[in-house]
């Protein structure tokens, strides 16, 4: 890539010479609010479509962040109960206030989230108000849920195989299960997530940003996500924002770590302790790792020739460079710290 081409590519214009496309948006696929095209996406949505309307109980499974609240509304969206309202409620809390959340919750859907955190005394209770839930709708007694959804970031089975979820619980509740992979495992995913969020983005803060510029998106495949679709989302907020363009480069991308916490997993994201799949798809992250590094190698050293060029001057230099002073000294200050490390 010529030094012209760096700069269209560092301020997202010219994008058409460089023979950039954007996704078109017509190519938006998924179910209600969940956006997916990945295989295993595409299979998940034709088993929520075909069982939604008949569902009572159900399980979401899948590492945090990666959109189990998000399927458990859109099946109830889909459903018998969608006349009536969606209760999410974190299970733990549950019982604490279960009276107010039944009558909130009646002829709609309960979710419970997180059922991998009950401890085993939560877990009988929890068993005991499945039966007595089963024993209304017997009854047809139309003011308690009509749906009870709950989500894990543990398989069931697997929890109930280790010891850590009582066998009748595990029965009761996975008998419909839905799996959400991580993001690692559907990479497929993350331009369509990507271009959804920066729509979502400008709609909601009035900021025309079109989509990804050229070598943003080499950029996010590289990474693992260990907070999964959360994480991606929060990511293109913050790239959305810094943006001087309407169209994302990789310099407006955050420091995308592979340590980071996100509020819901563990340190490490829960990735890990989903799948061993993931593993095989952190294996090849890291290969990838080595081309995002290349990438802001890259743009550093092309700062730093037109640097050198105009003798130091930055005004100068970002005038040339056709981006602000601001982003110029951001970029710079990106180099001096990873000089440091
Ligand atoms: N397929 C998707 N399409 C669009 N947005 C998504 C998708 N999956 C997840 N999201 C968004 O990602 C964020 C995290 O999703 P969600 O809260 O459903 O995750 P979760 O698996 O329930 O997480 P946790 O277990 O940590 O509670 C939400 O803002 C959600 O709207």
């Amino acid at each position: 890539m010529s030094a012209g081409h760096i700069a269209q590519a560092v301020t997202g214009t010219g994008l058409a010479g460089i023979g950039f496309k954007p996704v078109p948006r017509e190519e938006f696929s998924g179910l209600g609010a969940m956006s997916g095209a990945s295989p295993v996406m595409e299979r998940l949505f034709t088993q929520m479509r075909t069982t939604a309307p008949h569902l009572r109980v159900a399980a979401i499974e899948g590492p945090s962040g990666a959109g189990k609240a998000l399927a458990a509304r859109t099946l109830h969206n889909a459903g018998p109960a969608s006349a009536g309202r969606f209760v999410p409620t974190r299970a733990t809390t549950f019982f604490a206030d279960s009276q107010a959340l039944l009558a909130e919750a009646s002829g709609g859907t309960l979710f419970l989230s997180h059922i991998d955190e009950l401890d085993r005394g939560q877990q009988a209770r929890l068993a005991d108000f499945m039966e007595w839930l089963e024993h209304m709708h017997t009854r047809k007694v139309e003011y308690v849920p009509r749906q009870l959804f709950a989500s894990s970031r543990m398989p069931l089975r697997r929890l109930a195989g280790e010891g850590g979820l009582r066998p009748e619980l595990s029965h009761r509740l996975s008998a419909i299960c839905f799996v959400l992979p991580p993001l690692v495992e559907r990479r497929q995913d993350i331009s369509l997530l990507a271009e959804r969020f920066i729509e979502d983005f400008s709609q909601r803060h009035g900021k025309p940003v079109r989509g990804l510029g050229p070598g943003a998106l080499p950029r996010l495949q590289a990474h693992t996500w260990p907070g999964n679709v959360r994480e991606l989302e929060s990511v293109i907020h913050a790239a959305a924002l810094s943006c001087e363009g309407q169209w994302i480069r990789p310099i407006d991308i955050p420091a995308l770590n592979a340590s980071v916490s996100f509020p819901s997993g563990r340190e490490d994201g829960d990735n890990g302790r989903w799948s061993t799949d993931a593993k095989a798809g952190a294996g090849a992250a890291a290969q990838s790792l080595e081309e995002e590094a290349n990438l802001d190698r890259a743009i550093l050293r092309h700062v730093q020739a037109v640097l050198t060029a105009v003798k130091g001057n930055k005004l100068r230099a970002a005038q040339l460079l056709g981006i602000s002073r601001s982003t110029l000294y951001r970029l710079l200050e990106a180099r001096s710290f990873s000089e440091k490390l």
